[in-house]
């Protein structure tokens, strides 16, 4: 009888809770896929068994955690209590400015329970540099020579002296290491930051601490497009705004000026489908509360655009700049022109706008 009893276990399927708790290898093998799916997928998992509905919630839960995937480092949380969707879905993450990659956009590990430091290697070797200019073979450097950069002394600062908006640091070409004070912008981002769910500007990158002025807050990360590449996206973005409200494009493109005027550095970022914290940054008519320098690594073939405090900003504060002062004339481009909710008194009433 006993044994009888014994044969007849019930067969444990999928949707019981006690599986859950008691199938490792099940929890394992789920953990390593379900962190790959989008939201859709995701969601469409979690119809089919109990089992995998409490994985991809915990998945989710992750996600809203931290928007950043473990790849900065401190999580960056997201904070919606305007709709119900739980984080930003449709980008990836990355800390540094990439080569443009061909749609679709390459897959994200994200949401794990376990380590996600794996997902580090491939950003790592590229590094905060972006493209190098440092010869591997001839070792010869592009950037300053001495052994020891003291804060303000570097023969590398001296060649930003005079303008606020252009700086340099020592990078890869530089003889002094990565622990170097002139290498602010290189350690990532070191002030708490979340992004919060507006009614009309959609994500909005906050404080979520005390900055100081002149504290260095992120760069702007995302993909290097050719000018040609850049237009052909931003009609096609323009095409989707028009028959999807809730779409925003983040891709911003920067002008370095020679003295005459005349621009002679053009480069394109698009953090609209790869990008970092910085593709949460809203626009302010009265110019907000960030600092936009072009900052110059040695050893880098491109500049960066980095963020720093323009003033003491308190935590639970918006950060902003302004996206620049073009607008189309009245009447132009009408089905082009974005209200603007800057909420400043010198507001505008639509965002900057200007073709690509
Ligand atoms: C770089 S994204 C900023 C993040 C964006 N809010 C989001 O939800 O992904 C730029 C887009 O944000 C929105 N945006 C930025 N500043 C705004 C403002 N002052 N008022 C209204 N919408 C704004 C516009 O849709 C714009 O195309």
């Amino acid at each position: 009888m006993e044994k009888q009893s014994q044969s007849k276990k019930p067969r444990r399927r999928l949707g019981d809770s006690r599986f859950i708790v008691t199938d490792h290898q099940f929890l394992r093998c789920a953990d390593l896929i379900l962190p790959w799916l989008d939201p859709r997928e995701l969601a469409a998992v979690s119809l089919t068994c109990k089992a995998l509905s409490f994985i991809c919630r915990s998945i989710t839960l992750r996600r809203s955690l931290d928007a950043a995937r473990s790849l900065e480092n401190l999580p960056v949380p997201f904070l919606n209590t305007v709709d119900s969707k739980r984080y930003a879905e449709d980008f990836v993450y990355t800390p540094f400015q990439i080569p443009a990659t061909s749609p679709p956009p390459p897959r994200q590990w994200w949401g794990s329970a376990g380590d996600d430091s794996s997902v580090l290697d491939s950003v790592n070797g590229r590094g905060r540099f972006g493209v190098s200019l440092v010869d591997d073979k001839s070792g010869e450097l592009y950037g300053c020579e001495c052994e020891r950069c003291e804060e303000g002394c570097c023969q590398c600062l001296a060649l930003s002296e005079g303008t606020e908006e252009i700086a340099n640091e020592c990078g890869s070409g530089c003889g002094c290491g990565s622990d170097c004070p002139n290498r602010v912008t290189q350690k990532g981002i070191s002030v708490r930051l979340k992004i919060v769910r507006d009614e009309k500007k959609g994500w909005c990158l906050y404080a979520d601490q005390l900055i100081k002025k002149g504290h260095y807050i992120c760069e702007y990360a995302g993909e290097l497009l050719t000018t040609a590449e850049a237009r052909r996206r931003q009609n096609i973005y323009d095409k989707l705004r028009s028959t999807q409200q809730s779409f925003s494009s983040a891709l911003l493109v920067i002008r370095e000026h020679l003295p005459s005027g005349q621009a002679c550095l053009r480069i394109n970022i698009d953090a609209t489908r790869i990008g970092n914290v910085a593709r949460f940054i809203n626009h302010s008519c009265d110019g907000g509360n960030l600092s936009t320098v072009l900052l110059r690594s040695s050893g880098a073939l491109l500049p960066r655009l980095c963020f720093f405090a323009a003033r003491d900003i308190v935590a639970g504060e918006e950060l902003s700049f302004s996206y620049g002062d073009v607008r189309l004339a009245l009447g132009k481009g009408t089905d082009k022109k974005l209200n603007c909710s800057c909420g400043s008194s010198c507001c505008f009433g639509t965002l900057p706008c200007e073709n690509t």
